[in-house]
């Protein structure tokens, strides 16, 4: 409040910035405090105005004279040695943050790498590239770099390096703005490349990091998005995981390949939505794409900025996805009841004949074969497939038509068909739909049906032991192949226990801020 106040009194802008700064200054503020602290100690004597005590702070810090008064240095300094450094660091617990390695032509003892963030880079002395000398006195080069570390970890209090500085110059380095998405679980323990396990940093899939450094093209430095801690990790690079990622790869493809097709009676297979003819809903989609891995698609790290919608907006779209008989139908009916006026779902596309009661643009758009044909092979269709000699298919003008009317549009498809979606247009929120313990499901699923993939008759049956199976094995598979596309796992137990927790994720997507591919928020 003070700038404010002082405001009268002040004629020049350039003394109102000055003011603004010297106020917002975070040491100053501790000075303050500092200040007040002692006042309280010493009672008795006059207190001064607090525009003299902030200005008497300012001059502190203005000459800079609140440094710590460190140690002399010891009188043993080579004067010959003009190019060495003495550097004496206050250690606490935290760790250092740099590592070293030893130089293989030369044998020296270097500095590997600054952690951002971290002690060592906070106090501005040492440099990627300097040669360690000596830890407290002792000689380095005959060590090995973990005796060294163990010197240092066994050092209380100051640390002397004796380093000689590298001719590099260091950019100065600026917070980047760079957050990606991690689409793959890490954990440096379970590392044996990472150079430091304690160096490194874990995450989750799914986790938001902010990365600080791509120096090194093997190890990026990362911490976790709003961390107050600001020393960076050690993380695997994107080029140097797909690489992993590729040499692993050949067991993991063949296995889900194999379980795809053995269960593909487990993965949906239909349109889903049109309910209203249920004899064409089952098992009339079979996938047309491969189901394979393309090498692109290694999940690694996805760069990702936050996107707010703003109130006029079109909405995401949202996407469903999970395994046939999970209730997918189900949480979308109740989410249609519920607010019928803003959400909506699409109207399926088909080259069969209109039946009796049907109307052309309610129940499908029924349109020739001939021009079905056309239009799959313009593209036109996000999935579509073929049941008893006819297509069927979802359009992208049909998703495009309600979201231009500013409704939220629900769609379900196959997992294989997300990144299809994931456009700055449509900027899809997935929300896969888990199945819930074998148990939760014989409970929860007494008086449930399910349109059986294998009865082409396409009737409804209570779920059998051996439904309930595949629907978990489905649902297994699909999350360790495209877990990574999806933004948030509800699980169907207690059908309005789900149906709640999708209503308030869907409401969050409409109202706050997430991450998403920052091509998206590319306008
Ligand atoms: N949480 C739940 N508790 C009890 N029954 C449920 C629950 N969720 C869904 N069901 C029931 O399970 C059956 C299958 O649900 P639904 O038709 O919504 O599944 P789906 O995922 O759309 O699968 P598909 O279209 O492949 O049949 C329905 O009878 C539905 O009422």
């Amino acid at each position: 409040a003070l700038p404010s106040q002082l405001q009268p009194h002040v004629s020049r802008p350039e003394d109102s910035t000055f003011l603004q700064d010297m106020f917002g200054e975070r040491s100053l503020q501790s000075l303050v405090k500092v200040k007040k602290k002692k006042k309280k100690k010493k009672k008795s004597l006059p207190l001064k105005s607090p525009v003299q005590s902030l200005l008497s702070v300012h001059d502190t810090v203005a000459q800079k004279n609140y440094d710590p008064e460190l140690p002399p240095l010891p009188d043993d300094i080579d004067d010959d040695e003009d190019s060495v450094k003495i550097i004496r660091l206050v250690k606490n617990k935290e760790p250092l943050g740099a590592t070293i390695r030893r130089d293989e032509q030369t044998g020296a003892i270097l500095v590997a790498r600054i952690m951002r963030g971290g002690a060592a880079d906070r106090s501005g002395l040492i440099h990627v590239g300097d040669e360690l000398k000596e830890v407290n006195g002792i000689p380095v080069a005959d060590k090995k770099p973990e005796e060294i570390i163990r010197i240092l970890a066994q050092s209380q209090g100051a640390i002397t390096f004796k380093v000689v500085p590298t001719i590099k110059e260091e950019t100065p380095s600026k917070e980047p703005q760079m957050f990606v998405k991690a689409l793959f679980d890490y954990d440096p323990k379970e590392d044996k490349a990472i150079p430091c396990k304690e160096a490194g940093l874990a995450f989750k899939k799914g986790s938001i990091l902010q990365i600080m450094s791509q120096d090194d093209a093997t190890w990026w430095q990362a911490k976790h998005q709003g961390d107050a801690n600001p020393r960076a990790g050690l993380i695997p690079s994107k080029q140097f995981q797909e690489r992993r990622f590729a040499l692993r790869r050949p067991a993991a493809t063949l296995q889900s390949q194999r379980a795809s097709s053995r269960r593909s009676s487990g993965f949906r297979r239909s349109f889903r939505l049109s309910r209203r003819d249920k004899k064409t809903n089952k098992s009339m989609y079979e996938c047309k794409k491969s189901d394979m891995y393309d090498m692109a698609d290694v999940p690694t790290y996805e760069e990702v900025a936050k996107y707010q919608r703003e109130s006029k907006a079109k909405h995401r779209l949202v996407v469903l996805v999970g395994p046939t008989g999970v209730g997918l139908n189900e949480l979308k009916k109740k989410l249609l009841i519920a607010d019928p006026r803003h959400f909506s779902v699409t109207i399926p596309h088909t080259s069969r004949a209109k039946k009796g009661q049907e109307s052309d643009g309610v129940e499908y758009h029924f349109i020739s074969k001939h021009l079905f044909e056309t239009d799959i092979h313009n593209n036109k269709f996000i999935e579509h497939g073929e049941y008893k000699g006819n297509y069927y298919g979802t359009s992208l003008d049909s998703i495009r038509s309600i979201l231009s009317k500013g409704k939220v549009c629900l769609l379900d498809v196959q997992p294989h068909t997300i990144k299809h979606l994931r456009t700055a247009e449509f900027k899809p929120y997935v929300v896969f739909v888990k199945p819930p313990t074998i148990e939760r499901l014989r409970e929860t699923r007494k008086n449930a049906e399910i349109f059986s993939a294998k009865d082409d008759k396409g009737s409804a049956k209570p779920f059998t032991e051996e439904d309930f199976q595949e629907m978990i094995k489905a649902g297994q598979v699909m999350e360790s192949q495209y877990g990574h596309l999806f933004e948030k796992v509800i699980v169907n137990d207690d059908l309005s226990a789900a149906f709640g927790e999708l209503y308030q994720a869907l409401r969050k997507v409409e109202n706050e801020a997430h991450w998403v591919p920052v091509s998206w928020t590319h306008s």
